[in-house]
């Protein structure tokens, strides 16, 4: 290979895929994210997590009885099989919960019989199963691990609402259980990141749904990308009271540390625009929760801005958000997971349907023609 050739490092602005499920773009100035044609601004507000997981993998919005037919599977995909609370229950209690849920989901694999079919019907299928079991996932390894009886979904409730009752064993009132399903939205699907690339290239394998799934649960869970958010809560906990945010900062910056829940690949210069929502919300919460979590996160906005230009990023005010709901620090990836499950089962569907095996070239920079010397000769 010529060594002029022209390297993006970490394939920056590289187009590695056609796709109609998300679009990420700045136009006047401003960031636009829609799924499928649809404004993030307007789900936020008018729709709910499993409309925006129909659309993400139907590519329309549904009807109200394809809503409903929607949301009745779900709930009746909900509970977990006897193996996988076995396998919550074996699991040493420190693991991560990033950990267990990647474990489970490789645990369901193994017990579908039809994983390795890939024609659209038992994708879409497998795709409900994973929306439906990773709350319960979740919630049951959490009461397991903190010694708490299981908390069994209760069908006359929504997603979103339903994962916090399961987790904490009362159902939430209306505000809380709603700020997490505009949270799922936000969550739900963002173009080429990270671990949807991870699940995209495992799927031009033709590898089965599960083990995408498993590619882009390991993905996510690191601090670059979903990982933010724990590492997120975890400073706002160091600063603790605002008034300590920008000496924090300064000191961060000046020892080339990176400050989680900020930069972002696509928005260099513009709002995210999920972070306004959020940001919305965590204040919302604060307000209604007493909380402090907000006050410390905008002292900290306002130091990086001013001392780096950099913009918060979704895993910013989602932090902040959990913090006020009671989530506890590490469930804060599972439950970006639990957002964007919808997302990677779109994108493991579409990449099926439109299939070539992704492939890169690297550049060779080692040494080369070497003369094999025995081990004996070696010394
Ligand atoms: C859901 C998500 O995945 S959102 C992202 C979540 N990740 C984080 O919040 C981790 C912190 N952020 C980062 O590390 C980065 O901004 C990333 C990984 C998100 C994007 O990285 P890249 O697009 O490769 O940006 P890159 O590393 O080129 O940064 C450009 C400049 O901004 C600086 N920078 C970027 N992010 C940060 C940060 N969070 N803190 C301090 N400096 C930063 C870099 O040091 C670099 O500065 P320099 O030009 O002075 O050397
Ligand atoms: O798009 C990215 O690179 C990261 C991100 O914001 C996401 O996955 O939501």
């Amino acid at each position: 290979m010529k060594m002029n050739v022209e390297i993006k490092e970490g394939l920056e602005g590289i187009i590695a895929c056609k796709t109609s499920i998300s679009r990420v773009d700045i136009e006047d100035g401003k960031a636009v994210l829609e799924y499928r044609g649809y404004n993030i601004h307007d789900l936020a507000r008018y729709s709910t997590y499993e409309e925006t997981a129909y659309l993400l993998l139907f590519g329309e919005l549904p009807t109200k009885k394809e809503l409903k037919a929607f949301e009745e599977e779900l709930k009746d995909l909900r509970d977990l099989p006897a193996q996988i609370i076995g396998l919550l229950t074996h699991l040493p209690p420190f693991t991560h919960p990033m950990v267990v849920l990647r474990t489970a989901i490789s645990y369901l694999g193994s017990m579908d019989k039809e994983k390795h079919f890939m024609d659209y019907e038992h994708s879409i299928q497998k795709a409900k199963s994973l929306i439906a079991k990773i709350p319960t996932i979740i919630a049951y390894f959490h009461r397991i691990r903190t010694g708490q009886n299981l908390v069994h979904p209760n069908p006359d409730l929504g997603h979103a609402e339903n994962f916090l009752y399961m987790l904490k064993g009362e159902v939430p009132d209306r505000i809380e259980a709603r700020a997490l399903d505009v949270d799922l939205i936000l969550h739900a699907d963002h173009e080429l990141n990270a671990s949807t690339f991870a699940a995209r290239i495992a799927a031009s394998t033709l590898a089965d749904m599960y083990a995408c799934v498993v590619a882009a649960t390991g993905t996510l869970m690191g601090p670059l990308h979903g990982g933010a958010a724990q590492k997120v809560i975890e400073m706002l906990r160091e600063i603790a009271v605002p008034w300590r945010a920008e000496e924090y900062v300064l000191k961060k910056l000046e020892r080339k540390e990176r400050i989680m829940g900020f930069g972002h690949r696509i928005y260099r210069n513009v709002m995210d625009p999920r972070t306004i929502e959020l940001r919305n919300l965590a204040k919302k919460l604060a307000k209604m929760k007493d909380s402090k979590w907000f006050e410390i996160a905008e002292e900290v906005a306002k130091a990086v801005y001013k001392h780096k230009g950099l913009l918060p990023n979704v895993d910013f005010y989602s932090a902040c958000v959990y913090a006020c709901l009671g989530i506890p620090d590490d469930l804060f990836i599972p439950i970006f997971a639990m957002g964007r499950i919808a997302g990677w089962t779109a994108h493991i569907i579409e990449q099926y349907v439109n299939n070539r095996l992704i492939r890169p070239r690297a550049l060779y920079i080692g040494e080369k023609g070497k003369k094999y010397i025995p081990l004996r000769e070696r010394g």
